[in-house]
């Protein structure tokens, strides 16, 4: 006889990936008594980035939250979400909840202290996209040097050959390239960068350097003062907010490349742009922005030694694709009974 599932899990899509795409691996993964509860969260693209951005800066309560579904409290076992916010008030309303998932790496958008509180696992889906956003970087940091972009616009527009670059084109190879932060992006930055002879250090108070082979960890200010180029592959916080002030900036060499495919709020980005515009910074490579998207008459917009992207590092299909399975089998793990992998009480499993 069919019997009703006594446990709910509700699955909240969003404009990247949608609830039904998030469910489809998790569904035969579950446990008997578990249902899953689709639910897209009905807004554009534009909006949901808008609402993440304010919710990295200030936290999940200052959201602009879209209604969710009105479930039987009493049977929700779990929530998967996308980027939509759950803070403490909703949280609060789900009081048996076995877990809280999110389909990303980052958690800024959850009230994991209220999670903490009642000892509910966060089950985030760390590495994702790394390697996406790995590629990007090391392909930015090479068209970059090699001006690929001027050289694509110049035909574009009618001409051949781009203004003869400053420094010339430049090879990466012999580089000596500095990493701030060696988490799932950062130590995939170094895997690829072995195959193009660089020299790496690495600043990451937090990183295992052991097992990484040809990296070294040195203090920020010294991989500041070393590096050709320096990439930033940390998450920000509170504690890594304008890691790189202008004292830090001021450290760099002339010749010294930015490279900040992470958070822009990373590093001083007004303090960026002066050392850019008087030549103290050689350049810089952006994929993100204090302002999202960048506003037309930003400064950054017409500094010819600067290579910009729309915040694209992280979007594959690839990554995309991996996402929802990847996340499927760690939510799994925390329902599994005693004995399996097995998220510490109110801890992230990754
Ligand atoms: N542009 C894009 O499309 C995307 C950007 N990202 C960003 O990439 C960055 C890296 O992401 P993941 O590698 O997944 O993060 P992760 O959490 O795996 O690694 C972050 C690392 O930063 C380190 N860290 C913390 N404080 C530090 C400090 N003061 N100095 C140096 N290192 C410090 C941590 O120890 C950790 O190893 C994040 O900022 C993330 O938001 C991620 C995905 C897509
Ligand atoms: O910055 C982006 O575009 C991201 O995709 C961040 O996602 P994450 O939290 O690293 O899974």
């Amino acid at each position: 006889m069919l019997t009703a599932p006594d446990r709910l899990i509700l699955v909240i899509g969003d404009p990247f990936v949608s609830a039904a795409a998030m469910a489809a691996p998790l569904r035969p993964l579950l446990p008997a008594g578990y249902a899953v509860v689709e639910h897209d969260w009905p807004i554009a693209l534009e909006e949901a980035v808008e609402v993440n951005r304010v919710v990295e800066r200030a936290g999940p309560d200052a959201a602009r939250l879209a209604p969710l579904p009105d479930l039987d409290a009493e049977r929700l076992a779990g929530v998967v979400t996308g980027f939509h916010p759950l803070t403490a008030s909703t949280l609060s309303g789900w009081p048996r909840l076995s877990f809280v998932a999110t389909l990303r790496a980052g958690t800024e958008h959850i009230d994991d202290a209220e999670l903490r509180r009642r000892g509910v696992p966060l089950v985030n889906n760390a590495g994702r996209n790394a390697n996406a956003v790995a590629e990007f970087t090391v392909a930015s940091i090479l068209g970059h040097l090699r001006h690929v972009g001027e050289g694509h616009h110049a035909i574009r527009t009618g001409g051949w050959r781009p203004t003869a670059p400053k420094r010339g084109y430049q090879e990466l190879s012999g580089a000596t390239v500095g990493l701030v932060g060696f988490g799932a992006v950062g130590a995939l930055v170094a895997r690829r960068l072995r195959g193009f002879e660089t020299r790496v250090l690495v600043s990451d108070p937090w990183a295992d350097l052991s097992g990484h082979a040809g990296v070294r960890g040195v203090p920020l200010p010294e991989l500041l003062r070393e590096a050709d180029i320096v990439s930033l592959h940390a998450r920000l916080t509170p504690q890594t907010r304008h890691l790189l002030g202008a004292a830090e900036l001021d450290l760099l060499a002339p010749h010294a490349l930015l490279v900040n495919t992470a958070r822009a709020e990373l590093v001083d980005e007004e303090a960026l742009v002066e050392r850019v515009v008087d030549g103290r910074i050689a350049g810089a490579v952006l994929d993100v922005f204090g302002t999202e998207p960048l506003p037309r008459d930003h400064p950054l917009r017409v500094l010819p030694s600067v290579s910009l992207s729309p915040h694209l590092a992280g979007s594959t299909v690839q990554a995309r694709t991996r996402a929802p399975a990847l996340l499927a089998e760690r939510i799994v793990a925390v329902l599994r009974p005693s004995g399996s992998q097995v998220a510490a009480p109110g801890g992230s499993l990754l």
